[in-house]
């Protein structure tokens, strides 16, 4: 089984924190890292990929050290989040000429086998420059891939992708995954992430900030305190109600309404239509303050 390990992984560039003391386990299946731009995934990716050394800590896989140990390369498959490829060669000769460099056995064979998991035999012979956005995502795919590697790590893949695309590349991880592999792929998009991913791990500002399944992320997220600015036809009376109503944990009058912090969303927002009729005061506003992603991720932080 392949598992990767980072233990207190930080890594840093001068006097940039990247990565700061993150601690993880990957097993086979789909995992989702979740984070805003800027979050670390990237680093993090390529340093499970063997690409760059961590500054602190450990990556493994297998218990194996993943940087500087050529072997290990030979169970990683990555698809990084660049664009740029050798784009007037074919498809075919592209791929062919990734095995060529694992040194593998039977090269042909191996990128026929790559070229048709992601479905590209009938574009293999076109140079690469003519296709799509999304070919060009499936024949990076197809190279990272075609020495049969134990891990596929693919950074922000769905990135630009149409969603007949999106949909291909989420049946192919999903396949991938269920054959045993262990797959990651980074997204800033929950919704993306909890589509396929078994499992899910949130980067915030270079820490991990919270693991689980889709459920408990989405519980995480739904359960924090959210801000409302609300404007009404007599806002300090709904002020005053609001604050005897409980479910809040900050009321404040302000010049553009009533600024609350509600502790139980769901409780708040099936209460407040009522407190406000039974008091005369019509609603003329309720605006969330907050639900920006970032604050959704800084708010996993503050926990
Ligand atoms: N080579 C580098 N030199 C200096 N700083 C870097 C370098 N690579 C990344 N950083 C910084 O490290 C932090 C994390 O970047 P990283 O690319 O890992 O995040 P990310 O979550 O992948 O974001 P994005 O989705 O925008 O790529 C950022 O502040 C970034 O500016």
């Amino acid at each position: 089984m392949a598992i990767i390990d980072l233990a207190q992984v930080s890594r840093w560039y001068g006097n940039v924190v990247a990565v700061n003391d993150v601690s993880m386990r990957l097993e086979p299946g789909v995992t989702g890292l979740l984070g805003p731009n800027g979050a670390g995934k990237s680093t993090l990716i390529t340093m499970m990929a063997g690409f760059l050394p961590p500054s602190a800590g450990s990556v493994t896989l297998g218990g194996r050290p993943l940087h500087g140990d050529p072997s290990v390369y030979r169970e990683i498959g990555l698809v990084p989040e660049r664009e740029e490829m050798y784009d007037a060669v074919t498809g075919w000769t592209f791929v062919l000429a990734n095995a060529r460099l694992h040194r593998l056995p039977d090269p042909e064979a191996a990128a026929r086998r790559a070229i048709a998991t992601v479905e590209m035999a009938d574009a293999q012979d076109r140079d690469i420059r003519g296709y799509s956005k999304g070919m060009k995502q499936r024949i990076k795919m197809a190279t990272a891939i075609v020495h049969d590697p134990t891990v596929l790590l693919l950074d922000e893949p769905f990135n630009g992708m149409d969603p007949r695309q999106r949909l291909h590349l989420m049946e192919l991880l999903h396949r991938l995954g269920d054959e045993g592999r262990t797959i990651l792929f980074s997204s800033h998009i929950l919704e993306e992430v909890e589509q396929i991913a078994g499992r899910i791990e949130v980067m915030v500002a270079g820490r991990h900030a919270a693991s689980g399944d889709f459920r408990e992320i989405r519980r995480l997220m739904t359960q924090r305190p959210h801000q409302y600015t609300i404007r009404s036809s007599d806002d300090r009376a709904l002020a005053a109600a609001v604050i005897g109503a409980g479910s809040t944990s900050g009321v404040e009058l302000a010049d553009d309404g009533v600024h609350v912090q509600a502790t139980d969303f769901a409780a708040f927002v099936h209460a407040l239509p009522r407190l406000a009729a039974d008091r005369g005061i019509r609603l003329l506003e309720v605006r969330p303050a907050d639900e920006s992603l970032e604050s959704v991720f800084s708010y996993l932080v503050a926990r």
